[in-house]
């Protein structure tokens, strides 16, 4: 019964809830150079729902998607995949919870260029050992206009139809929840709107939970929610966000700035802002 104990991850109510975090905190470095990205940070991310994140530069977004995912561990507080709490897991669980749970989609579409379109799409259930839901595929591929795409490389697809690959492949295995780390950053506006239809379909017709970081008020404008993140806590929210609407909110991090720092002196790492819309980063690719 120990045994068991020790293997079973404490578990919360989480009705309604894809990720929780509690008391989140995550510090990099130490001693007079240590950066706290995250500062206790309590998010509920709703299951079903479609959540932006979004702050200026070193705000802490990165930070909190890669501790929500498992992909980093933190300093402190707790953080649970539905009732499952991931702060504690041994490595070899967290890859397998991300594989199984989680899908990802990133900046730089992080596609294998040796395989097909089909073959990337199914890659990470194949190296799980997992069949794929036939049914469920073809919905995900028809639904993102994949279907006569499905025997091109990468190389033979253009940056938004290689994104939209991503997105097959992060809805391939229904997955509890879909971190999408600035995904319209290396495409032109019609193919980043193009992708941000399909998230929101995902959302809305197959029913899958959508975490994404954007620089971009127009793609949080897609979103139900969007969390703002300020000096590695969340300092605002916004149902039903318009453009419009969350620009105008991002411009207020750039007057407390300016008050916080007279004459632009004192920055500290990270604090040197960004333009909406702007700001491409480079992400580290998926683990799993
Ligand atoms: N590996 C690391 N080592 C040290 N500091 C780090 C590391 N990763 C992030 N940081 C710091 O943590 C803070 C938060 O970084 P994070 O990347 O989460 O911000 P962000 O809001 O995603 O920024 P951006 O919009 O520029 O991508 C920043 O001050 C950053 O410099």
């Amino acid at each position: 019964m120990a045994t068991a104990a020790e293997d079973a991850p404490e578990t919360a109510p989480t009705d309604g809830i894809a990720a929780r975090a509690r008391g989140l905190t995550k510090a990099y470095g130490g001693g007079e150079t240590a950066v706290v990205a995250l500062d206790a940070v309590d998010v509920d991310i709703a299951r079903g729902r479609f959540t932006a994140v979004m702050g200026p530069s070193g705000s802490g977004k990165s930070t909190l998607m890669h501790c929500l995912a498992g992909l980093d561990t933190v300093s402190g507080g707790q953080v649970w995949l539905g009732d499952t709490e991931i702060t504690g897991l041994k490595e070899r669980e967290l890859t397998r919870l991300r594989r199984d749970r989680i899908g990802f989609m990133f900046q730089s579409f992080n596609l294998i260029p040796t395989l097909n379109a089909a073959e990337n799409i199914t890659l990470p259930m194949d190296i799980a050992g997992k069949k794929p839901d036939e049914k469920w595929l073809d919905q995900v591929i028809d639904t993102l206009g994949l279907r006569d795409r499905l025997k091109h490389r990468p190389a033979q697809l253009s940056g938004g139809q290689q994104q939209r690959v991503a997105c097959a492949r992060a809805l391939a295995s229904r997955p509890e929840l879909i971190f999408a780390d600035e995904p319209t950053g290396n495409l032109d506006s019609r193919a980043g709107l193009e992708v941000l239809g399909f998230l929101r379909e995902a959302v809305d017709q197959l029913g899958q939970t959508v975490v994404m970081v954007t620089h971009d008020p127009g793609a949080a404008a897609h979103s139900d929610l969007v969390l703002f993140l300020g000096d590695g806590r969340i300092v605002d929210s916004m149902e039903r966000p318009t453009a419009e609407a969350v620009l105008e909110r991002m411009k207020r991090f750039d007057v407390i700035r300016g008050q916080s720092s007279p004459g632009g002196g004192g920055s500290s790492p990270g604090d040197e802002g960004s333009p909406p819309g702007g700001a491409a980063r480079t992400t580290p690719p998926p683990t799993t």
